[in-house]
């Protein structure tokens, strides 16, 4: 038996609308991205399979909301709600930030993909192109903390796409679930804990440590974000570089 014929007649046996729906168990089995009480936005969601995943991962207290120019069969889910819309549109952007409303959105996914040509270059970059899509999606509404899965299809543009979402999250991974065919080039990034820091790894600038903490490090505030610094005294005036940034904390070095 293929590995196609294994998933989908799981799939139909499970109750699950894709075969799709065990790559995102597989994701989340191996990069741990759901909670119970979640908010998730999918993209790309019709027909629904990672939507039921979600759903169950999430549980009763959670929220998921899916997005996709084709309409979504209704699911029967208390907290999966839908929105029909093309994401390279601003105004489906702008109703789904509506929609989420200022509540903290914990995981971003996208399983969007072109309509395939056959032609692996332009396929390449209309996949990247969706992919941005939703990575601009991710910055724009994912708190600190937050997840972001994407599905891309190798290429040469793949390397500078991966390099922008490390830049944005504590680091990146690449995850090919066993569920995707093999002849299929898709691979999905998972940017694991939005970083919404006001500094950027190398920046300089003068400040006052304002508190040490139980480690002995000296404690720096920019905009509300911790940045801890060693080898100072509480009440120190010191110009410091920035090494490294986690979601919630960062790390600098005095350097006069
Ligand atoms: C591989 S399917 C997603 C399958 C889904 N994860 C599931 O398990 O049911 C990709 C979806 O992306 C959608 N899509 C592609 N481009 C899109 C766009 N610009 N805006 C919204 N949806 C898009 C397609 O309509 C298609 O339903």
């Amino acid at each position: 038996m293929t590995g196609r014929d294994e998933y989908y007649n799981r799939a139909k046996q499970e109750g699950y609308r894709t075969r799709s729906a065990y790559k995102l168990q597989q994701i989340d089995a191996d990069a741990g991205v759901f909670g119970p009480g979640n908010t998730v936005i999918d993209l790309g969601a019709a027909p629904g399979g990672w939507l039921q995943v979600a759903a169950e991962a999430v549980g009763p207290s959670g929220t998921v909301i899916g997005v996709d120019f084709q309409r979504i069969r209704d699911l029967e889910s208390d907290i999966v709600d839908t929105i029909r819309g093309d994401m390279t549109d601003e105004s489906t952007k702008n109703a789904l930030r509506k929609r989420v409303n200022n509540s903290s959105v914990n995981v971003v996914l996208s399983d969007m993909a072109p309509n395939m040509t056959g032609e692996y270059s332009v396929d390449h970059a209309r996949s990247v192109h969706l992919a941005r899509q939703a990575f601009s999606v991710a910055t724009d509404i994912l708190p600190a903390g937050g997840d972001f899965i994407v599905k891309v299809f190798d290429g040469r543009d793949l390397a500078d796409f991966r390099q922008d979402v490390d830049t944005e999250f504590e680091y990146v991974k690449s995850i090919r679930p066993d569920a995707s065919r093999d002849s299929s080039s898709e691979q999905y990034l998972v940017g694991k804990h939005r970083i919404t820091a006001p500094v950027s790894p190398g920046d300089e600038l003068d400040a006052t440590v304002v508190d040490i903490g139980s480690e002995g490090d000296g404690i720096i505030k920019i905009d509300g974000y911790t940045l801890f610094v060693p080898g100072v005294e509480n009440g120190d005036s010191v110009r410091v570089r920035v090494t490294d940034l986690k979601s919630n904390v960062g790390f600098a070095e005095v350097i006069e």
